[in-house]
């Protein structure tokens, strides 16, 4: 029989190693919400009602673009996944799918580079000074992050408009710098009328901004940043 002091410290490195499992697989969690974000699972459940079940057969048969379904994936997905239900306001999803695309993720591997060499990890994984300069080049980043950036913003501007009733009162004009496709300065005016809005933000942002009333958009006038 060991010792109780060797007990202990077997018990130690069994819990260390119980830990960096637990780290080395973390990211599991955070990739199967993005499947089931990426296949619309919290929609198709949603679209059923409230408490109202659902079958695995109904959800993948609402499932786009799915030539060859395999209902067995769908299953260790759901293992893993809750729904709440959700509504336009608390959606996250958009911005999930930001925060674990691989431009997100992929620069978090150079890290350890970055320690023992200076620089950004995002230049030396993508080439790119930043993830404005690879959106302007992929249109479909573009969309995503501009989308991420909108469903955030929606959320904390309800809270903001609640909460600050008088001090949007005295403002004539206001500037959004860096306001994405425009989606918090559109909210403002149209709690507020009398505001002139406006929203600034890079160009390939705001070639794809909607039209608003009362919102002018300005293009910055060049990329660098
Ligand atoms: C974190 S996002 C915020 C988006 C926006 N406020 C929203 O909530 O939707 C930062 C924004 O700053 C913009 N940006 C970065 N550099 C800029 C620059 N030099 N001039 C203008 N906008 C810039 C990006 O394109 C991006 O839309």
């Amino acid at each position: 029989m060991e010792s109780p002091e060797a007990d202990h410290q077997a018990s130690l490195r069994l819990r260390g190693q119980a830990e960096i499992w637990r780290h080395m697989f973390a990211f599991l969690d955070s990739l199967a919400l993005k499947c089931a974000i990426e296949l619309q699972i919290p929609d198709i459940i949603h679209s059923q009602g409230i408490g109202r079940p659902i079958t695995l057969s109904q959800i993948i048969s609402c499932i786009d673009n799915a030539p060859s379904p395999d209902i067995s994936y769908l299953e260790r997905i759901l293992r893993l996944w809750l729904v709440n239900g959700s509504d336009e306001y608390t959606d996250l999803s958009a911005l999930y799918l930001i925060e674990t695309h691989a431009y997100v993720v992929g620069s978090w591997n150079f890290l350890s580079q970055s320690v023992k060499e200076g620089g950004m990890t995002f230049e030396k994984a993508f080439g790119k000074r930043s993830l404005w300069d690879l959106a302007s080049q992929d249109n479909r980043f573009n969309k995503l992050f501009n989308d991420g950036m909108a469903c955030t913003g929606r959320i904390l501007l309800r809270e903001m408009v609640a909460g600050y009733k008088d001090g949007f009162g005295c403002l004539r004009s206001l500037v959004d710098v860096g306001g994405g496709i425009g989606g918090m300065i559109s909210e403002i005016v149209k709690s507020y009328p009398h505001i002139k809005g406006i929203n600034f933000d890079l160009p390939h942002v705001i070639a794809t901004a909607p039209v608003y009333d009362r919102v002018s958009h300005i293009a910055a006038s060049n990329s660098k940043c």
